[in-house]
């Protein structure tokens, strides 16, 4: 596990497609190719059309294939949303991350990466929580994750209460002065009203053992699941609240598009891309390099 680097595909074609359009290259067959790859990438219905019609709109007779790729891309730009990973810094009292998102997503991971990415930003003192109790793997999976990273991991038995271990992991989190929780949480979205009642849990104890600390809700999307993953966000979102996403698989996704629903439709922001399966394969989300790689 995490030893394998996946090759990066990109949905791709996309800019060339664009850039294709200009002069007599246009033809109403390039146009239609270029609306079913720009659905195909999950950049969404109405982020296609507003692409269609910006380039249009431009006139690709006289437009070089850069100036349509430029409009493209403020097409894009426009909708991106940021949720800057700086918020957590090393000169801060505790900031918990609670992480949310289905199983198979790459949640665990995940976690992993953000430690790494945090402990190399100069964060000292981090710990997670093992709090998807409902898979036993899950919990033992974390603390591999850990024993690996020389990073703490509060765990109990299996089938414990999640907001046990939350308890457990603020009570020692507060004692050694930790700059980051991270909590993993159980996925179960099929129950709405569950993970309703096991996040008002975990926030009534964050609120009783740690009122200082500042709460960020991540949500883990499997980026080459499209519509799935928009749904699972619409869901999370509703249910509890959602501050910030990570896209894992980024690196293998030919259709990367969702950030651009996700933060349009959803008002969800980006924190992350996951890049890989190693622990380093974690990238702050940056809208130009997103743009420039969606429309490469
Ligand atoms: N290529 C690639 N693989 C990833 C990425 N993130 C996670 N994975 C892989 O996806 C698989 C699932 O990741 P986990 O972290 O086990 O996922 P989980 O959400 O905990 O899901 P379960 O353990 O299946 O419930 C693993 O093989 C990971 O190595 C990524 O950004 N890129």
């Amino acid at each position: 596990m995490l030893l394998r680097k996946k090759k990066k595909t990109g949905p791709r074609g996309l800019g060339s497609l664009i850039r294709a359009l200009s002069g007599a290259g246009f033809s109403e067959k390039s146009l239609e190719e270029l609306e079913e790859l720009l659905l195909r990438s999950d950049v969404g219905a109405n982020t296609t059309q507003e692409i269609l019609t910006a380039i249009e709109q431009r006139g690709t007779k006289a437009a070089t294939g850069q100036e349509l790729q430029d409009v493209a891309a403020a097409v894009v730009r426009e909708h991106l949303r940021v949720w800057d990973p700086g918020m957590i810094s090393a000169d801060q009292s505790l900031h918990i991350l609670l992480v949310l998102g289905v199983n198979g997503v790459g949640k665990t991971t995940t976690i992993a990466k953000l430690a790494t990415w945090y402990r190399e930003q100069g964060l000292q003192r981090i710990s997670l929580a093992a709090g998807d109790t409902f898979r036993a793997a899950a919990v033992r999976q974390l603390q591999l994750h850990g024993e690996r990273l020389g990073i703490r991991v509060v765990a109990q038995q299996d089938g414990a209460d999640a907001a046990a271990v939350l308890y457990d992991a603020l009570d020692s989190s507060v004692a050694r002065e930790d700059q980051l929780l991270i909590t993993d949480t159980a996925g179960r979205m099929h129950n709405k009203k569950h993970l309703v009642e096991e996040l008002a849990k975990m926030n009534r104890i964050i609120e009783r053992k740690a009122p200082q600390a500042r709460v960020t809700r991540v949500l883990v999307l499997d980026s080459t699941t499209g519509q799935n993953a928009l749904r699972q966000a619409e869901v999370f979102k509703e249910a509890v609240g959602v501050d910030c996403a990570v896209l894992t698989k980024y690196d293998s996704s030919a259709r990367a598009g969702i950030a651009v629903p996700l933060c349009r439709n959803l008002e969800i922001p980006v924190a992350f891309l996951g890049t890989g399966e190693t622990y380093a394969d974690l990238r702050p989300f940056s809208v130009e390099e997103y743009v420039q790689e969606i429309l490469a």
